[in-house]
């Protein structure tokens, strides 16, 4: 709490070129969204600038000390900020790496919503801007012993490239060949707890006694990688996921019955007496939801592994009936060090040299935020640029960049 900084007395708007909400010091950017005035910088040593973020309320003429999540942006030689919409801002940092130069402060998406009633606090969060799109995830489903792991680590050997693994989070013990951060992060039940309420987790769900998660830094690395990302999860998490930003493809195993079911379970030999018993109750319960919930997109009957896995190819298109499948890389921009930033028509123009310079609109870059995928945490994905020029008619596409 505090008295507003000098800056904010002015009308942050007023002296701003092509309608830019932002202002701009040398350290600080602050951008109006509703009744609230986000400040966006701080301390600043000269060489590094560190992103921190401070809340004016200008209704209740206070600061407010929002809970902050998600990874902060690292720290760099000066920024901008903009507002997209009403729920994001988007801050682009000056000599940064080409796959680190853009961030978004979800200040008003639905994960920030539902973060704010988890916490009962004011919660804003920062999401790294990411070109293009990654490939939607696949999550597989199924009771314990229908053979959910197997069918993964077919599709991860024959395709290494293609596909990663979201490697969950659970409070269960290892088994004999499971390596920490391969199979799962084997994790203490408190800390979960933690980072389940400092919003980490994309999904969460207690299954067969333990604790499960899937964290959302799980599904991002596998497509930062340029990976299309699976998930080995239960039916619960499967709602979640459902309910959740991250758009995927769902996928239910069934066994061909209960008796095959024990018999591969027992065969595993990886649990005691007491938990095949505790996961054979479940298995009814998993079948009859995952059969009638219509959570999922395709339903697989295992009973054939090798004609199982064939027709899992087949859905996800790598039965050579759709053209080869390739990876999609990941690409980062190379902004020029000085440069300014307005915001026309859902485009970003990003131009390089100073606003008052005559130079200032030359090589014009332009990111289309009208197809951004919102709200998702971690990650905000889809943007993309072309280089333009401005001519009599307006906007000129030069170049699309890819
Ligand atoms: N909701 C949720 N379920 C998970 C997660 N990871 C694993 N599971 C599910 O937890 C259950 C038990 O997994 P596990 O202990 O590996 O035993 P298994 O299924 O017998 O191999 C399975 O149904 C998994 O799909 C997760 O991150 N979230
Ligand atoms: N179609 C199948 N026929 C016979 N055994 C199978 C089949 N699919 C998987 N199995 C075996 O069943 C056991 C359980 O499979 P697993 O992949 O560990 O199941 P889940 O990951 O769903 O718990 C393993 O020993 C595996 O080799």
């Amino acid at each position: 709490m505090g008295e507003a900084p000098a800056f904010y007395a002015e009308d942050p708007q007023k002296e701003l070129p092509n309608g830019i909400a932002l202002k701009s010091r040398s350290c600080e950017a602050a951008v109006d969204i509703g009744d609230k005035t986000y400040v966006i910088g701080g301390a600043d040593d000269e060489s590094a600038l560190s992103l921190g973020v401070r809340t004016f309320d200008k209704s209740a003429g206070q600061w407010i000390n929002p809970t902050v999540l998600g990874t902060k942006p690292g720290t760099c030689k000066g920024h901008s900020a903009v507002p997209l919409g009403q729920d994001r801002i988007l801050v682009v940092k000056k000599g940064s790496n080409p796959d680190d130069c853009l961030w978004l402060l979800e200040v008003d998406t639905h994960y920030v919503r539902e973060q704010r009633k988890l916490h009962g606090t004011k919660v804003i969060a920062w999401s790294k801007g990411v070109r293009g799109n990654a490939e939607k995830p696949v999550v597989i489903s199924g009771p314990s012993g229908v053979g959910k792991g197997t069918l993964i680590n077919k599709l991860m050997e024959e395709f290494p490239s293609l596909f990663g693994f979201s490697v969950s989070h659970t409070t269960r013990a290892p088994r004999g060949m499971e390596k920490d951060g391969v199979h799962y992060h084997f994790t203490q039940k408190s800390v979960m707890e933690r980072d389940i309420k400092d919003g980490k987790f994309l999904e969460f769900a207690s299954v067969h006694g333990n604790l499960y998660g899937t964290s959302i830094e799980a599904v991002e690395v596998v497509a930062d990688k340029g990976k299309r990302c699976i998930l080995d999860i239960d039916v619960q998490g499967v709602r979640s996921v459902r309910a959740s930003s991250l758009k995927a493809i769902f996928i239910f195993i069934r066994p061909p019955s209960m008796e095959e079911l024990e018999k591969r379970l027992r065969a595993r030999g990886t649990e005691t007496e007491e938990q095949i018993l505790k996961r054979l109750r479940n298995a009814k319960a998993e079948l009859e939801q995952g059969l009638s919930s219509g959570h999922f997109d395709h339903i697989l009957y295992n009973d054939n592994l090798e004609e199982c896995y064939q027709r899992l190819k087949k859905l996800l298109g790598l039965d050579g009936s759709s053209g080869p499948a390739v990876q999609s890389l990941p690409r980062g921009i190379n902004l020029p060090l000085e440069h300014s930033v307005s915001i026309i028509d859902n485009k970003i123009i990003i131009s390089s040299g100073s606003p008052e310079s005559d130079e200032a609109f030359k090589n014009l870059i332009v990111l289309d935020v009208s197809s951004l995928k919102g709200g998702a945490p971690g990650r905000t994905r889809g943007l993309d640029f072309c280089e333009v020029d401005q001519s009599s008619e307006g906007l000129e596409v030069i170049n699309k960049l890819s």
